[in-house]
């Protein structure tokens, strides 16, 4: 399909490369409801609904599946790892997550807030969980949710953090699979409580097909990782067979808000 052939810009742009960028990708990803975006704060309205969410699941200890998927690289979850509350209408199943990143600290997240870009974005994508024999009709705008969480360098190691990173030396190619050390999805977030405080808008997948169907969480804490930890992403990982490109600025464009308004809990 021509999703399989679609790229980000520092790949389109490499002599001889027969992939689409951004700005040819197809889909849903020239309307008008897209992510990432950025948060203008002082223009999001308070919204007293969004409350904490409460995460199931997220404290499971066990040794995840792996990949680099030549675009990412993405952590299976599933099982009885599940997200309710956040306003959402019912719960949500987790499914996987993965991260966006460049290989300096002020580019690389996709969303950014007031203007200022962090060094990495994690997407943890949901499906929403239908009850029973509730048909999910096909362009509902809340099949997916996912929470996004800032990264920003320090010098402080992130231990939760270093089975990914150690996974990472096995994922150098793309189309590679491998588990990373028992660990937790707890672990790599900040403290729960600090959670409280996130962005919600209605938004689409930030690659293609860009469906507009994704529930955007944005939180406002950003998880804290060594420069090292940070820098080991695009120097293990590459985009291509040849381990001639290595990936990073794996990262969408912003997009236009248009007449969305932001929500902040
Ligand atoms: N092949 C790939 N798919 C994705 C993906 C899938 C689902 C979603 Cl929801 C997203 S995102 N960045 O909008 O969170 C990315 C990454 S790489
Ligand atoms: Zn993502």
């Amino acid at each position: 399909t021509e999703d399989s052939h679609w790229c980000y810009e520092i790949q389109a742009k490499e002599p001889n490369s027969h992939c689409s960028g951004p700005e040819q990708w197809t889909g849903d990803c020239k309307k008008n409801q897209q992510s990432p975006i950025n948060i203008v704060t002082s223009k999001t309205k308070l919204n007293p609904s969004l409350t904490p969410f409460t995460f199931v699941g997220y404290d499971q200890k066990k040794k995840w599946e792996v990949k680099n998927n030549q675009h990412s690289v993405e952590m299976s979850l599933g099982e009885d790892i599940y997200i309710f509350g956040g306003d959402l209408p019912t719960q949500y199943k987790a499914i996987q997550l993965h991260l966006h990143w460049s290989e300096e600290s002020n580019k690389g997240s996709e969303h950014s807030i007031d203007g200022k870009h962090f060094a990495m974005e994690m997407h943890v994508v949901h499906k929403k969980m239908t009850t029973g024999d509730k048909v999910q009709d096909s362009d509902s705008k809340d099949k997916i949710a996912v929470l996004a969480f800032m990264v920003e360098v320090g010098n402080e190691v992130n231990e939760g953090f270093q089975p990914l990173v150690e996974a990472l030396s096995r994922l150098s190619k793309p189309f590679t699979n491998s588990t990373v050390s028992e660990s937790c999805l707890q672990d790599m977030l900040p403290e729960k409580k600090k959670l409280s405080a996130y962005f919600r808008y209605q938004g689409s997948l930030t690659t293609p097909g860009c469906d507009e169907t994704v529930i955007w969480t944005v939180f406002e804490e950003p998880i804290k990782i060594h420069k090292d930890q940070f820098l080991e992403f695009s120097k293990k990982l590459y985009y291509d067979q040849e381990q001639k490109l290595n990936m990073k600025d794996n990262v969408r464009p912003l997009q236009p808000l248009g007449n969305r308004q932001v929500f902040r809990s």
